[in-house]
């Protein structure tokens, strides 16, 4: 289902301007704080009375300024989940998830219980309170009381910012899940790299009110000018690609795509399975020729395709491998001394620990 953004709005200094259309999928609404994301997710819900704006779900039309159409938030059957799960506390879980559906009339409902609680893993839950549960099993069921709504889209605003590493890896493959399973729009804030890229179908880049690109994660991942300083060690390559096979004796799973060959630790689902990858920027070596004897798995042949400046001493090279990019931050001497221009040919040399992929499954 799809959605059209495109929003102008004033708020004290904030002067908010961003247009984009999404086939669906998670589109990730990424940038610096302050720069509007959760401002722009406002309009949207209708909590927030716009300047000028469009706003349309699979041909619903939300907002319609010129049209004068403003619909009520509670109209709108937009789930929306924050950074902190806000639960009922003198609610079971079942409870909090029955108010969920209480809202939607029931000709509208498309929600099917026994398929969400699965889907999130939360049936094991029902009977106890939100003071008996861990930040990542709250925010699961926060999730769970949105869809059991059977929204139009989903609205979530920083949803694993409160939670520690352990419980953001915890609930990540649960949020991948929903992009694949759930036939709706979802709208993802976040100021994380890591969250985006892994999560994200398209990604809006919002600096100071303006956005600043919009478009698929993989073509956004490359663009390392748009990442904020403090995350700059974040930046790097996205590559779609697909299991082709498990090397038991190693523990290691083989990957596959137009880009080649890369192994990543651990067992990642049945061949076929999608996974995509992140490989940081910071993390990739070039070479002219082929290494040989060398203790790094990933291997990937390419072209230079662009060169730019990534600080005083440092440069930004993206290489075209088989349609798929590789981003390698390397000194301006190495540049320099392998003579890389647009159109060398060359290897980017990844180790297989370096490269983030989807959770390995527990062995
Ligand atoms: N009611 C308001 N009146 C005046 N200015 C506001 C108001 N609400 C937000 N702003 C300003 O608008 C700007 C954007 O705020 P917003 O919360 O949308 O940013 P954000 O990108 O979500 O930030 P963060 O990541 O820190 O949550 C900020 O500079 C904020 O001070």
């Amino acid at each position: 289902m799809s959605l059209t953004v495109d929003v102008r709005h004033r708020l004290g200094s904030l002067d908010l301007a961003a247009a984009f259309d999404s086939e669906g999928g998670i589109t990730a609404v990424f940038g610096a704080s302050g720069c509007g994301k959760t401002t722009l997710v406002n309009v949207i819900a209708g909590l927030i009375r716009p300047d000028h704006a469009r706003i349309t779900v699979g041909g619903t039309v939300l907002t319609d300024t010129t049209q004068g159409i403003e619909l009520a938030p509670h109209r709108r059957r937009i789930g929306y989940v924050f950074q902190e799960a806000r639960l009922f506390p003198h609610l079971t879980v079942e409870g909090n998830l029955a108010y969920g559906e209480w809202f939607t009339p029931r000709a509208e409902r498309y929600a099917a219980k026994p398929q969400i609680l699965d889907l999130l893993g939360i049936a094991p839950l029902l009977k106890r309170r939100p003071r008996d549960l861990s930040g990542g099993e709250k925010q699961r069921v926060a999730i769970g009381r949105a869809l059991l709504a059977s929204p139009r889209l989903l609205l979530m605003d920083e949803p694993l910012a409160s939670l520690d590493q352990a419980r953001k890896a915890e609930i990540l493959p649960y949020i991948e899940r929903l992009r694949d399973e759930v036939r709706i729009p979802i709208v993802y804030v976040s100021h994380s790299v890591a969250e985006v890229m892994r999560l994200a179908s398209d990604v809006a880049v919002l600096a100071a009110g303006r956005l600043a690109a919009f478009g698929p994660a993989a073509e956004i991942a490359q663009r390392l000018d748009l990442i904020p300083d403090e995350e700059r060690d974040e930046g790097g390559a996205i590559i779609d690609m697909a299991v082709a096979a498990h090397d038991e004796a190693f523990g290691l799973t083989r990957l596959s795509s137009s880009a080649g060959d890369i192994f990543v630790p651990g067992r990642i689902g049945p061949a076929g399975t999608p996974a995509r990858v992140r490989i940081r920027a910071r993390d990739v070596m070039l070479a002219l020729e082929e290494p040989v004897k060398i203790s790094a798995l990933n291997i990937l042949r390419g072209t230079v395709a662009e060169m730019s400046p990534a600080g005083p001493s440092s440069v930004n090279v993206r290489l075209d491998c088989g349609g798929a990019a590789v981003v390698a931050r390397i000194t301006r001497h190495s540049a320099t001394a392998l003579c890389l221009a647009p159109g060398t040919p060359a290897y980017a040399v990844v180790k297989a620990v370096s490269v983030s992929g989807p959770d390995a499954e527990a062995r």
